[in-house]
């Protein structure tokens, strides 16, 4: 079994651990980075397992799976990059930076693999994107299948895929949490409790997320069984329509795409 650095075990370096120990991962086999002493305690309390610095890390994983901030990931590899042999694989977690991007600071021939997953790992829900890089072997997609599927659905996707990945899944449960918040208000608006609202939009995304994954229907076939004939639903759909939601979905994703490309150029 490999021993699995998460360096910078922030939000999604949390989910990651938590989803490997849950998947039967010893303790003594993960280790993680922190940049604060008090998170390096929560992490160790929490989890049982060891807190190192990046570089005693680097020495004890075969895997170091990069969960920094894009916007942290330069300064992390200017440190840590000569100490990474290439025996060494790198995944990376970072929206938006290419493999490449972790090229220039690894020695020839370090495998690189990209990931891109969300945070509905927390309930062994997510879904994860993941692509070879430059060096990267079956058995090493392999190896970051099986450190991802415990966390939900895993796919693999051509790296130039990526930022679109990240626009539609990796901020996508953003846009659902969006959804239900103004949805609820609609509710509030229509006079209904503030708990009442949100329970019952929360059941009915519960109930149609189940339905379009389990049902094997197109979701245009689901809506159309919602929608009577001079019904309530047509009503609200044609607003939907006249004030551009459709269009401003798309719009949105495209910016959150443009955002991935425009994070990588900022730090190449
Ligand atoms: N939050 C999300 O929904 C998703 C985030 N991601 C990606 O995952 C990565 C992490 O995101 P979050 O967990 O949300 O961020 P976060 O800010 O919660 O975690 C990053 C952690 O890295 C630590 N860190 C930064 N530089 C360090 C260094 N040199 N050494 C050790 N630790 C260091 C920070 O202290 C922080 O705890 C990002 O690259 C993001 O693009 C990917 C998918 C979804
Ligand atoms: O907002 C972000 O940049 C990260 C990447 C995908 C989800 N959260």
């Amino acid at each position: 079994m490999h021993t699995i650095a998460v360096i910078g075990a922030g939000k999604i370096g949390e989910v990651l651990l938590s989803g490997l120990l849950k998947a039967g991962w010893q303790p003594d086999r993960l280790v993680a980075t922190a940049r604060r002493g008090e998170r390096a305690e929560l992490l160790r309390e929490r989890y049982g397992i060891r807190v190192l610095s990046n570089e005693e890390a680097c020495a004890e994983a075969e895997v170091l799976a990069i969960a920094v901030k894009p916007q942290d990931a330069a300064a992390l590899m200017a440190d840590l990059g000569q100490h990474i042999p290439r025996e060494k694989l790198l995944i990376s977690l970072c929206a938006g930076l290419p493999t490449s991007f972790f090229t220039k600071w690894l020695a020839e021939g370090t495998p690189i693999v990209r990931v891109m997953t969300n945070t509905p790992a927390l309930v062994d829900e997510a879904m994860t994107a993941i692509s070879a890089g430059p060096h990267a072997t079956a058995a090493h997609l392999a190896l970051a299948e099986e450190l991802f599927s415990p966390l939900g659905r895993t796919i693999r996707v051509p790296e130039s895929q990526q930022d679109a990945v990240t626009a539609l899944s990796g901020s996508g449960p953003a846009y659902f949490y969006f959804l239900v918040e103004a949805m609820t208000d609609a509710g509030i608006l229509l006079g209904l409790p503030r708990q009442v609202a949100h329970d019952l939009i929360v059941q009915t995304a519960i109930g149609s997320a189940i339905m379009l994954r389990d049902s094997g229907e197109h979701p245009v076939k689901l809506r159309e069984a919602v929608t009577s004939p001079a019904g309530t639903t047509i009503s609200a759909i044609r607003e939907l329509e006249n004030h551009g939601v459709r269009a401003a979905l798309l719009s949105a994703l495209e910016a959150a795409r443009d955002r991935a490309k425009e994070i990588a150029d900022q730090n190449l």
